[in-house]
């Protein structure tokens, strides 16, 4: 089976979601499983360079992104969320057969909490992606205010998003538990 190919793309404006796409990118890369994931996370500007290519040349993208201004896009990310909505009005999806999963930073503090985050994901779907994970929403708010045992429960939570998006040989963990099948050996 041929690896599954993997991208992390950031959009970050004070570095969160970039140090965060970077160290994880870095680790998937070190698993040296046969899945492929390039080491070297991406800033959205970039990834829109390639936006066309994209689908030919990856079958995963993992985008860690955050909200900025009044919910728009870092500044770093904008060009690929305008490729974005351009491939959700297309006529032929420039995404199909990719999957993505996407991490939101946030602060709830915000009328526009998530903006970019989720518009991103509504609009990879309209490009013919398929979400396999759902979104996580990071709240920085949240963690001001929590108490160690709610900080450590968010944190837990990324790190099992993170581990379940991680791509794996047989692709990455599925959106909702698929029912199992057991074969019991017969006679
Ligand atoms: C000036 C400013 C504007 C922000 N606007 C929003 C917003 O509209 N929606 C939101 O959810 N968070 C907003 N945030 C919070 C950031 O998204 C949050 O701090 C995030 O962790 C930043 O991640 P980054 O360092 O990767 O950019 C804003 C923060 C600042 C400082």
């Amino acid at each position: 089976m041929a690896p599954l190919r993997t991208l992390l793309v950031y959009g970050s404006e004070s570095g969160n979601a970039r140090r965060a796409a970077q160290k994880l990118a870095a680790s998937w890369a070190a698993k040296g499983s046969s899945v492929k994931v390039d080491a070297d996370a991406i800033c959205g500007n970039d990834a829109a360079k390639k936006f066309d290519s994209l689908k030919e040349d990856y079958d995963v993208l993992v985008i860690l992104t955050s909200s900025f201004g009044e919910g728009e896009a870092p500044s770093n990310y904008d060009k690929f969320l305008l490729a974005l909505a351009k491939g959700a009005k297309a006529e032929s999806p420039p995404l199909r057969g990719v999957q993505h999963a996407v991490l939101g930073f946030g602060d709830s503090s915000y009328e526009t909490f998530q903006n970019c985050p989720r518009l991103s994901d509504k609009l990879l779907e309209g490009c013919g992606s398929r979400r396999v994970h759902t979104r996580l929403e990071v709240d920085a708010s949240a963690s001001w205010s929590a108490d160690a045992e709610e900080s450590a429960a968010a944190q837990r939570a990324e790190e099992e998003w993170k581990d379940s998006v991680c791509p794996r040989d047989e692709g990455p963990a599925p959106l909702t538990p698929s029912l199992r099948v057991e074969r019991r050996p017969e006679g």
